[in-house]
């Protein structure tokens, strides 16, 4: 593991070889974070993100099944796409397949999906009325500048530097002031979704960039100073100037094949 050290803040890139490494290193990483948070204050506020995320997680949910104390995980998502949570579009679904039935020990009331309704606009107000209560209720603790502090958020990148569903040539990527906006023109089908906006992820304890496959090996070189040419103002690269916590880059071979050695700072 390396760590980046002309920098004030935390960043580790981890460079790995295949995709099932990186599962496993993971899996390590959260179960760690899992067993320290829940020392530390008792519970796990876990933020996750759809697409091959999930499938990478299944280190975590088979091998840490009955090694991580999942009654004390709450687990929110940094984007959804606002459809039914049956469609097959919901990262929800996703994640209900792909890792909640496997670990089966999250208690459903620790789970907060969206409440689907068909305008994204209430979807994403509701959403943020929610953490807001959960705030409120010292569920969630919040940073200095007054925006929630979850624990660890669990994030992948698209091919155009996306994260969660904050799209370049769209202006969620800007917002400063609420905790979840939504879209109705996502590049990215299906076009309405909710999100949280940067200042809710840049706060989080820790961030998990989590990437596999050579088709993202430029917004990971993009973003990580491995990229020869123009400044590209891709939203993944405010994520690396702005987050107050830690971030660590699991990548696999293909991923961190841009990123040219001296070019990289560790
Ligand atoms: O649409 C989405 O895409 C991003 C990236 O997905 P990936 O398949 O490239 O890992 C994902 O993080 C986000 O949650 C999802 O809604």
């Amino acid at each position: 593991m390396a760590q980046l050290t002309n920098c004030k803040k935390k960043r580790e890139v981890i460079k790995l070889v295949t995709e099932e490494q990186v599962a496993v290193a993971l899996a390590q990483y959260t179960a760690a974070l899992s067993e320290k948070y829940i020392k530390e204050k008792g519970s796990f506020n876990v933020v996750l993100s759809g697409g091959t995320l999930i499938h990478t997680m299944r280190v975590l949910a088979e091998v840490y099944k009955d090694a991580v104390d999942w009654s004390k995980w709450r687990v929110f998502w940094v984007d959804e796409r606002v459809v039914p949570l049956d469609d097959n579009d919901s990262n929800y679904k996703l994640a209900n397949e792909g890792f909640f039935k496997k670990v089966k020990k999250i208690p459903k009331q620790n789970i907060y999906p969206i409440h689907y309704s068909c305008s994204a606009h209430e979807v994403a107000c509701d959403y943020e009325s929610r953490l807001k209560t959960l705030v409120q209720n010292k569920i969630l603790p919040t940073s200095a500048c007054g925006f929630p502090k979850f624990d660890l958020m669990l994030l992948g990148i698209g091919p155009d530097g996306h994260i969660a569903s904050l799209f370049p040539n769209r202006p969620q990527r800007y917002e400063r002031k609420r905790w979840v906006t939504f879209i109705t023109d996502s590049p990215k089908p299906p076009p309405p979704r909710i999100t949280m906006t940067f200042p809710v992820i840049n706060c989080a304890s820790n961030i998990a960039m989590v990437v596999t496959g050579k088709e993202l090996a430029d917004p990971v070189a993009k973003t990580l100073g491995g990229y020869v040419g123009p400044p590209p103002p891709i939203p993944c690269s405010e994520l690396e100037m702005e987050a107050e916590g830690e971030v660590t880059w699991i990548l696999d071979k293909g991923a961190a094949s841009k990123l040219h050695h001296h070019h990289v700072v560790y």
